[in-house]
């Protein structure tokens, strides 16, 4: 079911009929349908019947408000810059990225964690690779488990939602229905908890998040119910459309590689958090893929590349001088 899709709103797409196995071939086709609209035309869409449990994701935002909580002399000793090579773990202080020239770099702070790969793996250190950093502050229980928890769940959606788009680029395109499946081999996932201060005086070139598109593939984001701030750019009206908050939602946007993979068919849409005077959290949980993967533009409009190398360029241009960090 799609509703939705009025003017100066984006779609909600149910899959609860791809999740089934007691579903109708009909039924799972107008999932693929619905969601190859949403994707084809916004880049974006709130999720629904995705089967997440509401503990899971009221307890991710438990693990998060406690983070952010800590001391900031806490959240430092896990800092970005301490972890291994340019694995990029930890913690991310406000204002390190900057989205565009002449905006002022983003307020959020961020915790950062991917895959937990051990020290000694031979990728270890590699961009985006290596070991998490935890909080020594928070019992493992408490964050560590429930945190690792959540990203398997999301893991395994995210496998569901690269199955429904190559579906899609299947009927639309004539590809093989599985076209898209090799990104999700060994995948890098950033997962990235969020917080939004509440800020006063603020300067119109300050942003939550400065108008950006994601790097990777697929996004998956959780809002914090009874917040708002996401807009996405709308191009046919020139706008910034409002995401608000839908009980029980994911807003799933698609990114640059996936963009660029499938000749803009599924696009990249611009979007920002403006800051309001509410203190507000999110969970992003980003499938770039696999970094090894060599893609090329499916309707043959540009060179192959690697996955890798592209997200790590276009996360160390919004480092600027930071990008020290990845080093
Ligand atoms: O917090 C949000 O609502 C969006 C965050 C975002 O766009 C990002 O981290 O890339
Ligand atoms: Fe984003």
């Amino acid at each position: 079911m799609s509703i939705g899709d009025e003017p100066g709103t984006i779609p909600t797409v149910d899959i609860s009929a791809w999740l089934s196995l007691e579903s109708s071939q009909q039924a799972r086709d107008r999932v693929v349908e619905d969601v190859s609209h949403a994707c084809s035309k916004y880049g974006f869409f709130n999720l629904v019947g995705h089967g997440i449990p509401a503990d899971a994701r009221q307890q991710i935002f438990e693990c998060t408000k406690a983070f952010f909580n800590l001391p900031l002399e806490e959240k430092m000793k896990i800092s970005v810059d301490k972890s291994l090579g340019k694995s990029f773990r930890g913690y991310e202080p406000s204002r390190i990225q900057t989205h565009q020239a002449g905006l002022l770099p983003d307020t959020k702070e961020c915790f950062i964690t991917g895959a937990e790969v051990p020290a000694d793996h031979p990728d270890a250190g590699k961009f985006s690779t290596g070991p998490n950093l935890w909080p020594e502050a928070l019992p493992d229980k408490e964050f560590r488990q429930p945190v690792m928890e959540y990203r398997t769940l999301l893991l395994e959606l995210v496998g569901s939602l690269i199955k429904i788009l190559s579906h899609g680029l299947n009927k639309a395109k004539g590809h093989p229905p599985d076209v898209l499946n090799d990104i999700l081999i060994n995948p890098s996932i950033p997962m990235r908890l969020l917080h939004y201060a509440p800020e006063t005086d603020i300067d119109p070139r300050q942003f939550g998040v400065g108008d950006h598109t994601d790097f990777g593939c697929v996004s998956i984001l959780l809002q914090q119910a009874g917040t708002k701030g996401l807009e996405v750019w709308y191009p046919p009206n020139e706008s910034w459309i409002p995401v608000p908050v839908i009980e029980n939602a994911f807003v799933i946007n698609m990114g640059d590689t996936m963009h660029r993979w499938t000749g803009g068919f599924y696009k990249s849409a611009r979007h920002r958090v403006y800051i309001t005077g509410e203190r507000r959290y999110s969970v992003a949980f980003f499938l770039n893929g696999n970094l090894k993967l060599r893609i090329k533009p499916l309707d043959g409009s540009g060179e192959e590349a690697s996955v890798g190398e592209h997200i790590n360029s276009r996360l160390a241009h919004t480092l600027g001088d930071n990008a020290k960090y990845l080093r």
